[in-house]
């Protein structure tokens, strides 16, 4: 394209007609060899290379856990030196130097904290002598395997090679017929491992518990926010099902905060095999949500909708609202809450936050693509499969981060 470019403005150039200027000044902004300055040249490729490597920004990451670098620097309890952190980790010593290296882009994506020490205690020392010591941020404080947040799994599981094998096949996949039926095409995923995500984990025991935990850590927190923040939601329910709820660790931060709701978790058979509620009213039920949903005066759909695309999450929805005209609740209301991303929308306490959690959305959303048959939705098609599934009206809360929750009501 740009060779052509460039015959044409050459010939146009020796014609030089007003008209023709004209046309000349479109094809110089269409050719990227003419029209840009040294400037905009330098620009446009530091933009590129910095997206080119960003998977070296998630890859560094993966090596500090797998270094369990946070863990050494919190157990240190104080500001720990490179000689010192190189102790606690299982490094070989001559590789020291490779390791302030890691430390270097992790503290410029704010993962540590780097401050510059004074040494003068020692006596025998004339020169002062500057040392480095680090420390933990907000964000690796969720990277702490003993921590209660840790989120540690989640990033051992999306970095797998399972699950960034299927990238790879995005442009092959998007050229082959996909057939009149949506609902049928296959993903990048089945294309790559010849079965659907669902079933490679309840196969591969290895992957399959690893992807359990990495859901855990984020009911855990996620968890902790919806009582804090959206408590009010769960106010005058007798009984609510966890819908694809996992191995029950949201539902034991809902009953843990409303101990008169009685709370079941449902979920395939081999997912909640061998799971026990550890209060009254806590318990587990194995099933097929496209099959048939136990009746509760509300259903939890927490990350499941994203998972399905329009025609499925419409039939989950339907089977949901069955299960809710069939429960009793005299006086109390009835509904779905779906906590699951609303493109677009994000906590708009955070307004400084907003390019990176709507990149983060639109993350998940190409995830959702390569994965599974699922996708994110913004506000007018979430409205489409409510009212396809009957569901009259909603309401939706941007109160979790990029991350919201949405009543809907029968
Ligand atoms: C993305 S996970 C979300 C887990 C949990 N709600 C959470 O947010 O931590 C989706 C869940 O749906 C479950 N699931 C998939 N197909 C299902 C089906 N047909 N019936 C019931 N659960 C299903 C999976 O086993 C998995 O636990
Ligand atoms: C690699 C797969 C990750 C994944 C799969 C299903 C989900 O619902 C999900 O939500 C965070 C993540």
């Amino acid at each position: 394209m740009p060779h052509v470019f460039k015959i044409s403005i050459a010939r146009e150039e020796s014609i030089k007609t007003n008209h023709e200027t004209a046309y000349l000044q479109i094809h110089m902004s269409l050719s990227n060899e003419v029209g840009a300055t040294s400037h905009e040249l330098l620009g446009a490729q530091a933009q590129l290379w910095n997206h080119i490597f960003q998977f070296i920004n998630s890859m560094s990451l993966k090596c500090a856990v797998q270094l369990g670098i946070a863990d050494v620097i919190h157990n240190h309890g104080q500001p720990i030196s490179l000689s010192e952190l190189m102790a606690g980790l299982k490094v070989h010593p001559s590789k020291a130097h490779f390791v302030s290296r890691l430390m270097r882009i992790l503290v410029h994506s704010n993962f540590f904290a780097q401050h510059h020490h004074v040494h003068q205690d020692r006596a025998d020392v004339e020169e002062e002598e500057t040392v480095v010591l680090y420390s933990l941020t907000p964000a690796s404080r969720l990277l702490l395997k003993d921590g209660s947040l840790n989120t540690t799994p989640f990033l051992l599981m999306i970095l797998d090679p399972v699950v960034t094998t299927p990238f790879h096949l995005m442009g092959a996949w998007l050229k082959i017929n996909g057939g009149d039926d949506p609902a049928a095409t296959c993903t990048p995923f089945e294309m790559e491992n010849g079965m659907p995500f669902w079933e490679l984990g309840a196969r591969e025991p290895r992957f399959g518990n690893l992807f359990n935990e990495a859901m855990e850590a984020d009911s855990k927190l996620i968890g902790r926010v919806v009582v804090e923040e959206c408590g009010g939601v769960f106010e005058g329910l007798k009984s609510l099902m966890d819908v694809g709820g996992g191995s029950g660790t949201m539902a034991k931060a809902i009953v843990n905060a409303f101990p008169n709701i009685n709370c079941t978790v449902f979920d395939q058979p081999h997912v909640v095999a061998g799971l026990q509620g550890t209060t009254h009213n806590l318990g587990f039920m194995g099933g097929d949500m496209f099959e048939e949903i136990p009746p509760a005066n509300a259903i939890l759909l927490k990350w499941i909708m994203h998972d399905w695309n329009d025609a499925e999450s419409v039939t989950i929805l339907k089977k949901c609202r069955e299960a809710i005209s069939l429960s009793k609740n005299e006086g109390g209301n009835k509904k779905i809450i779906i906590i699951d991303i609303v493109v677009g929308y994000v906590d708009n306490k955070k307004k400084m936050m907003d390019k990176k959690s709507i990149e983060t959305q639109l993350m998940f959303d190409m995830l959702m693509m390569s994965i599974l048959p699922g996708k994110e939705r913004s506000k007018s098609e979430w409205e489409k499969i409510f009212f396809a599934a009957g569901f009259t009206h909603y309401n939706i809360t941007h109160t979790l981060g990029f991350r919201s929750l949405i009543e809907v009501y029968p």
